[in-house]
């Protein structure tokens, strides 16, 4: 499509090609745009507006929420509770789902991380939003958390707003990715990247280093083998970045490859957990999202894509990014 087309006229356009389409798509995907433009605004304007620090409240998973976690959550609901378009709302900052009303009821689930990244809100880095669609169940009765409950690889579409130097929304429907970036001066998303694909093989690795103890042995060689360099066994240097907002890394390496690791190690398995990134709201999205643009998604052992989920709030290992890289790490777990 031409570059500069709106989001809005774009999502039109693919859904004049699908036959039946009732609008209800396009019309949720336009909700999601106008709740990323009120927290791109907000972003923006940060210490001017009472947005920055603490919320003095944990969230379901007892992380300390931000101001701007609480804030990002209800910009979502209420982008999404009167326009018909979902059944109902799931979201990392919410314990349960979040119902439509029966006369408001749509066809479809969204999942979201509000604000991804809160760690860096106060100290102005890039945050980011993401998010995952999925079909409502057909018989139109009361949505119920199980409902939530199926594979990455069933997800309609997925995507993220990133609230960097410029806001920009990435967008996969299921036939590749595009990305737009937000005019603040008429305030649309403008279509400045389609078909967006990741090289299979990159020279540059993002992990949180300071975690290395407590690493398993595949994540432990796969890095001792990158920062041996051109004297290790890969024969080539690599550079290391760790921005600590997922969406951020996601972004880069759409942008010029890479490969990012969030693994599970013996810090996190102490604390009973599988992991540290959530499947529903962080992992699915973002693996749909490389998957098409020619990269890879595992935990290790698995495609993320085809985890079958057991709880809203489920954590998982994640490696994603450069398809080559991510098959290495993924055998070394073999
Ligand atoms: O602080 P750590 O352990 O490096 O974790 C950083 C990771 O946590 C996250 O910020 C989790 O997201 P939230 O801010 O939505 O909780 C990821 O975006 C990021 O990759
Ligand atoms: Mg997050
Ligand atoms: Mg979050």
């Amino acid at each position: 499509m031409r570059i500069g087309t709106t989001l809005t006229h774009y999502i039109i356009r693919n859904q004049r090609e699908i036959a039946g389409a009732s609008g209800t798509f396009t019309g949720l995907l336009n909700d999601v745009s106008v709740a990323c433009k009120k927290i791109a605004a907000l972003v923006d304007k940060g210490a001017l507006v009472n947005v920055l620090g603490s919320a003095e409240s944990e969230n379901v998973q007892g992380e300390q929420q931000k101001k701007l976690d609480v804030i990002s959550n209800e910009i979502m609901i209420e982008a999404l509770e009167h326009n018909g378009h979902i059944a109902a709302l799931a979201s990392e900052e919410m314990e349960g789902i979040h119902p439509m009303t029966a006369e408001r009821r749509g066809r479809y689930l969204l999942l979201c991380d509000p604000l991804d990244g809160s760690s860096n809100i106060d100290v102005n880095v890039s945050v980011g939003t993401i998010f995952s669609i999925l079909r409502a169940p057909d018989d139109a009765t009361e949505p119920t958390e199980a409902d939530f409950l199926r594979p990455g690889t069933e997800q309609v579409a997925a995507g993220y707003c990133l609230y960097g130097p410029s806001a920009m929304m990435v967008l996969t429907t299921g036939e590749g990715v595009s990305m737009f970036t937000l005019d603040r001066d008429i305030g649309e998303f403008l279509l400045t990247r389609e078909n967006v694909t990741i090289e299979a093989d990159t020279k540059e690795f993002a992990i949180n280093a300071s975690y290395q103890r407590h690493w398993d042995d595949p994540v432990r060689r796969y890095i001792d083998e990158c920062l041996a360099g051109e004297d290790g066994p890969r024969g080539k240097n690599f550079n290391m970045r760790w921005v600590a907002s997922m969406v951020a890394e996601v972004h880069r390496i759409l942008t010029r490859g890479g490969i990012f690791m969030y693994p599970c190690d013996r810090r996190i398995r102490a604390q009973g957990k599988a992991g540290k990134l959530r499947l529903m709201y962080e992992a699915n999205p973002m693996a749909m999202i490389v998957e098409q643009a020619g990269g890879a998604a595992t935990t290790g052992t698995q495609r993320i894509l085809e985890i079958e989920p057991e709880e809203l709030h489920q954590r998982v290992p994640v490696i994603l990014g450069s398809r080559n890289e991510v098959e290495r790490v993924t055998s070394y777990h073999g």
